[in-house]
């Protein structure tokens, strides 16, 4: 059974399709995140299952129970948002009670009236012990005296997140919950965040345009372009097998490059260079006859003798030497491609020089000039 299912969500603002035909299906326990360049609609959508925006059409599902037309409060889902949204004027256990508090009797919500109440004081403390054990996890227990302005960033967003979980809602969504954090610290906040995915075994629904964020805390991604689903799949997948061209080159860092592949007079002709030995098949099919874009991702290349057959001839535009390991700039005539090379074969490599290098033909990708992969039904059609 999946925990929530998106089917065929679409949202306008106006003429602006912010969502459109939107289907997902995320299972219990999953860590799906929603990634996407600005303006593409993810937050949007995790407004709209929230709660905070409504469908213009379609339906969203919580365990299988619709829930697109209740208030967020009634939905069971914990919302962090990037700013953290705290309370300035409540401490710590004040912000982190507050949806417990929400949810509890009026007395309860009411100081003076607790003592008077019978019930309220088994209800709160029951309140103070699930904050004190949220706080205690996230490791902030010693911070619950203090107001919100007297903690760091990092901090304030275990806070966010501690009130989140001490509702221990059914989905987590997490709307760019890093991105005011230093990256030493985003760093190590995204190993929490998956390690507390794995303690509570809920299911988190994540937003981010971060792909190493994406790539690195998720069990798959759902890849976003105006509004639209590019591709669904893991982070692998995504990386090895791209739909199209926009998913090809928003995964991975440094970028895929694309080398134009032409025929002509019976000559195959790469990036503007002849070249022999072509493969008889590229990205899993025999090679096709009309124009096409090769993907080689900047690790899918070999140093190699200028005059060995298949390869290709550059001058270095510019060395980048990480330490592991060393980006070059090699312009290929008019096409500028960036290779990794491993640091102990980097060492000696200058600006101005020449350098060949040889593509690893295995892990090529073949794209059709509007931006599809090539599929064999395609080489039918076009010979
Ligand atoms: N309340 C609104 N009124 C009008 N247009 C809106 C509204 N909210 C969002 N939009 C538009 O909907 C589209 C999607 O916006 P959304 O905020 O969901 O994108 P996003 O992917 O989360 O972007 P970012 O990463 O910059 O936050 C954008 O074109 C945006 O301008």
């Amino acid at each position: 059974m999946a925990a929530l299912s998106i089917r065929q969500a679409h949202k306008s603002f106006g003429p602006t399709a912010a969502v459109h035909d939107f289907s997902l299906d995320v299972g219990d326990g999953e860590f799906v995140t929603l990634l996407g360049p600005s303006g593409c609609g993810k937050s949007t959508l995790l407004r709209l299952i929230a709660g905070l925006e409504t469908l213009s059409s379609g339906e969203i599902l919580l365990q299988e129970r619709a829930i697109h037309d209740l208030a967020p409060s009634q939905r069971n889902i914990a919302m962090v948002f990037q700013s953290y949204a705290l309370y300035p004027h409540k401490t710590v256990a004040e912000n982190i009670a507050f949806p417990l508090l929400m949810q509890a009797p009026l007395p309860l919500r009411i100081p003076g009236l607790r003592r008077l109440v019978p019930g309220c004081g088994a209800l709160g403390r029951h309140m103070t012990e699930k904050v004190a054990s949220v706080a205690h996890m996230l490791q902030i227990a010693h911070l619950l005296a203090r107001k919100p302005a007297q903690l760091s960033g990092g901090q304030r967003q275990r806070v966010a997140l501690a009130r989140a979980m001490v509702r221990e809602p059914q989905l987590f969504l997490m709307d760019e919950p890093l991105s005011n954090l230093d990256a030493k610290l985003r760093t190590s906040t995204r190993a929490e965040i998956v390690d507390l995915h794995r303690r509570l075994g809920a299911t988190f629904i994540y937003v981010t345009h971060d792909q190493t964020e994406a790539m690195t805390m998720s069990d798959r991604i759902v890849l976003m372009h105006e509004g639209q689903i590019q591709q669904i799949g893991t982070p692998l997948e995504l990386y090895e097998n791209p739909k199209n061209l926009f998913v090809a080159e928003f995964i991975g860092q440094p970028k895929i490059n694309l080398l134009p592949l032409q025929f002509a007079d019976g000559m195959q002709i790469l990036a503007d260079q002849i070249v022999r030995g072509l493969p008889s098949q590229i990205d899993g099919m025999p090679l096709p006859s009309h124009n096409i874009l090769v993907g080689l991702r900047p690790e899918a290349f070999t140093l190699c003798d200028p005059g060995e057959p298949g390869a290709l001839n550059g001058s270095i535009h510019l060395v980048e030497a990480l330490g592991n390991e060393t980006h070059v700039r090699l312009m290929l005539r008019t096409t500028e491609i960036i290779v990794r090379v491993p640091a102990a074969s980097a060492r000696g490599l200058k600006a101005g020089q020449p350098l060949a290098i040889r593509p690893n033909w295995n892990s090529a990708l073949a794209f059709e000039e509007s931006g599809q992969r090539v599929k064999a039904d395609a080489l039918r059609a076009a010979a």
